[in-house]
């Protein structure tokens, strides 16, 4: 694990992410009901909780593909969302928000990698194209990234030669490629054939234990919620209905709609 447990950290860091009342709805349906919670820099989060409690909207939320209904996403100290102060509309700051974009790297259930590029391309053109880095610098990187996630023989293969597992690996690294302080995981392994799903969460452990990015997971593995996070917190209807260190939350959970929840899924 890293150096520096944002659990135990005596800092005055401010919350790298923050919701504020937060409340979105799709037409009649309330997926997240003022909720709040905030995220340390450098803390990995496991978001738990019945299919439809919201955990996907989060994660959404912070990529800015969807929009609050109402309440405040703060990232980095600013809001990454539009507000009302009083009954003024504030809209959010279009320049922070991309900014902010570039700093969160998403991974979904689904590699959507680019069929026609070749990894190597898949890895590197993000990062020349946004961040504006050399074609040498990003090739040396994504040789790096590839070494970490096992798949060096692959730089120039095509995404439809590779299993399921090692495009998700290959995902992994074109999110890693663009140096993001926060990483969101949103069911990595659920597509996957069982086979292939430790090679991928052997690669977001190395992850985990040899850098500081803030991480959001949406997981059903439960041992590896347990391995990774620091914090896991429990969702039903769009709320945080309990919230802890994943020792306690998987060892001694206090709620009844948590014992259920991981009655269900461990069985
Ligand atoms: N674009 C949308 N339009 C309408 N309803 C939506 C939209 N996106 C999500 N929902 C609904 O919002 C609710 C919460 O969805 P969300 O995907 O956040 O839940 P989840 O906790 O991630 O569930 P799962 O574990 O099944 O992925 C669900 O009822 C879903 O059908």
């Amino acid at each position: 694990m890293p150096q520096s447990d944002p659990r135990t950290s005596t800092g005055t860091h401010e919350p790298l992410i923050r919701f504020d009342q937060v409340v979105k709805r799709f037409g009649s349906l309330t997926v997240l009901d003022r909720l709040d919670f905030t995220v340390a820099p450098g803390e990995r989060v496991t978001l738990i909780g019945p299919s439809g409690s919201g955990k996907t909207t989060i994660l959404r939320l912070l990529m800015t593909l969807e929009q609050v209904t109402s309440g405040v996403i703060w990232v980095g100290g600013e809001p990454l969302s539009h507000r009302y102060q009083g009954d003024r509309l504030v809209r959010a700051n279009e320049k922070h928000q991309r900014r902010v974009r570039k700093q969160i790297g998403m991974v979904f259930q689904q590699f959507n990698l680019f069929p026609n590029m070749t990894v190597r391309q898949n890895i590197t053109e993000g990062p020349i194209h946004s961040l504006g880095i050399s074609r040498e610098e990003a090739d040396q990187r994504a040789r790096e990234l590839l070494e970490m996630v096992d798949l060096s023989d692959k730089i120039d293969a095509h995404p439809a030669h590779l299993s399921g597992g090692q495009q998700q690996r290959v995902a992994i690294a074109r999110a890693l490629a663009m140096r993001p302080k926060i990483l969101l995981l949103d069911e990595v392994t659920s597509a996957l054939d069982p086979e292939l799903v430790t090679g991928v969460l052997d690669v977001l452990r190395t992850v985990a234990e040899t850098t500081d990015i803030t991480m959001l997971l949406v997981t059903h593995e439960m041992q590896f919620a347990r391995d990774v996070s620091h914090r896991v917190l429990m969702f039903d209807h769009g709320r945080i209905v309990e919230e802890g260190p994943p020792e306690q939350i998987f060892g001694d959970p206090k709620e009844e709609r948590t014992k259920a929840f991981l009655h269900a899924v461990l069985d």
